[in-house]
């Protein structure tokens, strides 16, 4: 195929004039720069008619908007889509007024609805607060309390123009411990002996007795096992069998919580009997997961994913039951097996969660970080979404600061540039949801303006991901925008974008500036609140760039988002170009 390099105008040349762009480093003025004279406003039809339809060409032009286009077809005129609004919710538009494109906040924020936040004023804290997605843990609560949940959040975007994600996370195959029969704790003391039992009780639970829901665990386990609770939170020993009764004594004491997670480990490491032959999605998670697509979730989270056909085999199941098929599924990295199969689970799915809680669990604690940060890469490299989740503020579940190390812990995911941190005890029970959701954001905006005006961030190598030679034109078009908008210090990056690829192709780069996404659906918009440094908005738009620019342009400056001056690059997916301008 041809690959033409036209340059439409003869002098000054376009790299000589973008070198005029000099702007100092540490400027404060970001805003109000202006593109040198030189830049010429001419219509992007002047340009497109040298398009030839049968032919890539790469096209610099002088075309008063610093513009590279790279095109497989002449770009389409269409009819403009009638619509005078943009989509975004009161908390961004007051953010972006106040402070300006560059402070905004590129970490996502996810909480875990609760007991404690599952009221629609305590919702609507979350969403002012920044929360960008709502979880909803199908271990607790009801069918009718998910739903109510699901309805608040639901109202909550309609009334008043928020984009929270809803991700429902599955139970999954895992041991854990019966409710305590009504109890919100209960407490193991110093060497108190414990019945653990696969026997189950209504309310009247004898006392010091627990239940277990996995039916072999009387026979799994061996006396001299170490019997962990919530990956070590409490610890017992096994000391005697009896029939469906263990009696276990305490040797950690500490607090036990309605279903906690139960694992039992042997000479040093975690048992694995017949529970790592259950399936990962119960029959159980079936039902919630067909509650979920009935509900129109944006995400499903499989809780201890083993391998990648657990993950090919949901989405074909998503795929036949939703009709746009738009849920997607995060695969949640908590056991030794998904450690194992950790690239093609990744690959296969649409996103991971690196589950810190269970996976601390199944691998030694020390093992965690290392984990995590090879996770939040991978996931960086393929890209797909990554969520670092549990105990990043636990303390704060009783107490209103968090505690220094709980702080380094939260830079520690904002440094590696996780898409999102995830708030689970904190938000769902805790004495203080919006404390710790402020906390969460007040670290993540004040350690990415470190990382990002010390340039302490090391640029990673991205490697090509593209499987076809369209979807190589895109990664190369997000991966140049990226990089000249870090050089040439623009205030935003404008991405239109149907699909939501292309967005998530400049998130992959973590640039400097913020990135406006527009697409045409509530459901894309949403699904992009996931992804690091996206500020999703939903706009009906064309084909034609230039009626899509100038209606955005007016939109966002009549309601006091952007500036005449700012400077902007600006991609979509209908035509593929890169275009540099300052806002009119
Ligand atoms: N819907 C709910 N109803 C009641 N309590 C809840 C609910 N969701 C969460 N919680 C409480 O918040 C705690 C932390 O929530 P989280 O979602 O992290 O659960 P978890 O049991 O630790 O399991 P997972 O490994 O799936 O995260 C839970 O242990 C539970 O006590
Ligand atoms: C979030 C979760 O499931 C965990 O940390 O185990
Ligand atoms: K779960
Ligand atoms: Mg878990």
């Amino acid at each position: 195929m041809a690959q033409a390099l036209h340059f439409a105008v003869s002098s000054p040349s376009p790299a000589r004039s973008l070198s005029k762009l000099s702007y100092s480093k540490h400027s404060q003025s970001l805003f109000h720069r202006r593109i040198p004279a030189t830049f010429v406003r001419k219509p992007i039809s002047a340009v497109s008619s040298d398009l030839e339809s049968s032919s890539h060409q790469v096209l610099v032009s002088e075309n008063g908007k610093g513009g590279i286009f790279l095109a497989a077809s002449p770009p389409q005129t269409a009819a403009t889509t009638d619509s005078s609004v943009i989509e975004v919710d009161a908390v961004t538009e007051a953010e972006l007024k106040e402070n300006g494109f560059r402070s905004t906040r590129r970490t996502k924020l996810v909480c875990t609805i609760g007991p404690a936040t599952c009221g629609f004023e305590q919702l609507e804290a979350l969403a002012v607060g920044g929360m960008n997605v709502a979880r909803i843990n199908m271990c607790h609560g009801t069918r009718e309390w998910h739903r109510t949940v699901i309805e608040r959040v639901r109202r909550l975007n309609e009334e008043k123009g928020y984009a929270v994600a809803i991700m429902m996370d599955t139970e999954g195959s895992e041991i854990h411990m019966g409710d305590l029969g009504g109890a919100s704790s209960a407490k193991a003391e110093d060497g108190e002996i414990w019945t653990f039992t696969v026997r189950s009780f209504g309310s009247s639970r004898p006392e010091r007795t627990i239940s277990v829901n996995y039916d072999g665990f009387a026979e799994d386990v061996k006396v001299g096992d170490e019997l962990l609770v919530d990956g070590g939170m409490v610890r017992f020993e096994v000391i005697e069998k009896i029939g469906p009764d263990v009696k276990c004594r305490c040797t950690d004491p500490g607090l036990l919580l309605p279903r906690a997670n139960l694992t039992f480990w042997r000479d040093g490491s975690l048992v694995r009997e017949r529970n790592a032959m259950l399936p990962t999605i119960s029959s159980k998670d079936w039902l919630d997961i067909d509650f979920g697509i009935a509900e129109g979730v944006d995400f499903i989270a499989i809780s201890f994913v083993k391998s990648a056909e657990v993950i090919k085999h949901l989405k074909s199941y998503i795929a036949a039951r939703s009709r746009d098929s738009d849920i997607t599924v995060i695969a949640k990295i908590e056991s030794i097996d998904s450690l194992k199969n950790l690239e093609e689970i990744i690959q296969a799915s649409d996103g991971a969660m690196v589950a810190r809680g269970d996976l601390g669990a199944q691998i030694p604690l020390e093992q965690v970080p290392s984990a995590q940060q090879r996770i939040v890469q991978l996931c960086r490299q393929l890209n797909k979404p990554v969520i670092v989740a549990s105990q990043l503020l636990e303390s704060m579940i009783e107490y209103p600061t968090p505690t220094r190390a709980e702080v380094a812990d939260v830079s520690e995911a904002v440094r590696q540039r996780a898409d999102a941190l995830m708030l689970s005890g904190e938000s769902a029970m805790g004495q203080y949801p919006e404390k710790a959701l402020s906390v969460l954001r007040s670290v993540s905006l004040r350690i990415e303006r470190w990382w990002r005006e010390e340039k302490h961030h090391e640029a990673m190598e991205l490697a090509e991901i593209s499987s076809s030679f369209a979807e190589s034109i895109s990664e190369e078009i997000c991966n140049s925008a990226a990089k000249m908008a870090n050089n040439l210090e623009v205030d935003a990056l404008f991405v239109y974008t149907k699909t939501g690829r292309m967005a998530s192709l400049l998130s992959r780069c973590r640039p400097d500036c913020p990135i406006f996404a527009f697409t045409t659906t509530t459901s894309v918009r949403r699904r992009l609140n996931l992804q690091w440094g996206l500020i999703p908005f939903r706009l009906n738009f064309s084909d034609d760039m230039e009626s899509n620019l100038n209606r955005t342009f007016s939109l966002l400056k009549a309601r006091g988002m952007i500036q005449s001056g700012d400077l902007v690059i600006a991609v979509s997916d209908m035509l593929q170009s890169i275009q540099v301008m300052n806002v009119p």
